[in-house]
């Protein structure tokens, strides 16, 4: 494997400390544009959420998780709304760029995702399709008070990313906070696992396959265990797993459009980690800060070649729109430029 690729770490604690010091946040400024043109994905330290807080995230999804099957399935929701409950192997990722599977079998992982509902801004009559109300799995009463928490939480480290990232592009002082004021705002709880007798067909599996994340920015929790992986610039996938304390981010699909593909919209996949002939289960939690779902995504006019954007115009709600019908309902986009990167990428 190639051992040059790495996630570049960045404390991003000069801009969450109550005065921000305009030197240092400078410096900050300076290696997330560098860590967002050659990779996309970033190690963030010092970014002030409790390890308690983490550790009740954990536990919830543990505790969701380990409930029959049966159970969790009456968690579940239309395929148009992006809440409650997906088993396993009932969506496909790499349909979101419309890429079929090599397999033609969906991903393995289980989700259970909630987001910000419409009632959070009673004077902005927000279209439920994007802000659909939650389902709160009631069989465990502590999920819902713990999820809550980390999402708040969550929700604060992107503000103060897209801060920093209007810093980082030289921008005016909170260029995006009128494009995220009322952002569509989603976790996604992942989890892993397999019963023992899947695991023989293990060559087909995809734990979670190739996408780009759709929005500006996500903020991932993952544990240690291997997995996810990342498609450098030199068309390999890389082994990412976070460090100690750490949480990763990703740029999602917006920030590639905005920046006309200065900045990386990451293409990342999560394969079964396998030891000693077993599929060990792993867990994540994707935090998506997508944006206004009415904000419309246009080129920046500091990032357009000879006048020129290799994206046309689109809103939030419409791109991930297009993503979520060829994840659910297998309705592929197409002319996806991300997709003819999955496609040239090394099948290993
Ligand atoms: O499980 C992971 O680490 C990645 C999850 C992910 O990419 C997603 O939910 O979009
Ligand atoms: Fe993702």
């Amino acid at each position: 494997m190639w051992n040059d690729f790495r996630v570049p770490t960045v404390d991003i604690g000069p801009y969450v400390a109550d005065v921000p010091d305009a030197a240092a946040c400078a410096g900050v400024a300076a290696q997330l544009d560098r860590a967002c043109q050659e990779v996309g994905f970033v190690q963030i330290v010092g970014h002030g959420i409790p390890e308690r807080t983490i550790d009740d995230l954990a536990a919830a999804l543990d505790a969701f998780f380990a409930l029959p099957l049966e159970t969790k399935k009456g968690y579940r929701r239309g395929p148009a709304e992006n809440r409650g409950y997906a088993p396993p192997k009932s969506e496909s990722l790499s349909m979101s760029l419309g890429v079929p599977s090599a397999s033609t079998m969906n991903d393995f992982y289980e989700a259970i995702t909630v987001g910000t509902e419409a009632s959070a801004f009673p004077g902005l009559d927000l279209p439920e399709t994007s802000y659909a109300r939650n389902t709160w799995p009631e069989a465990v009463p502590s999920f819902r008070p713990a999820v809550e928490e980390y999402f708040l939480r969550a929700q604060g480290l992107s503000r103060v990313l897209v801060r920093a990232f209007a810093d980082a592009l030289g921008l005016p002082p909170g260029y995006f906070d009128g494009l995220v004021d009322h952002s569509i705002e989603v976790l996604k709880m992942n989890n892993y696992a397999l019963p023992e007798s899947e695991i023989r067909v293990v060559d087909e599996l995809t734990g979670m396959g190739a996408h780009t994340d759709f929005g500006i920015v996500t903020v991932l929790w993952a544990d240690q265990v291997p997995g996810l992986q990342v498609l450098g610039a030199d068309s390999r996938w890389h082994d990412v797993q976070p460090c100690d304390g750490a949480l990763l981010i990703n740029l999602g699909d917006a920030m590639a459009r905005w920046t006309n593909g200065r900045w990386r919209s990451t293409i990342h996949r999560v394969d079964p980690p396998i030891v000693g002939g077993r599929i060990q289960r792993r867990r994540s939690a994707a935090f998506f800060f997508d944006g206004n779902h009415d904000a419309v995504i246009e080129t920046l006019s500091g990032c357009l070649a000879d006048g020129e954007s290799g994206y046309p115009p689109i809103t939030i709600a419409e791109n991930i729109a297009s993503k979520l019908a060829g994840m659910k309902s297998g309705v592929a986009p197409v002319g996806l430029r991300e997709a003819e990167r999955v496609l040239a990428a090394d099948t290993h």
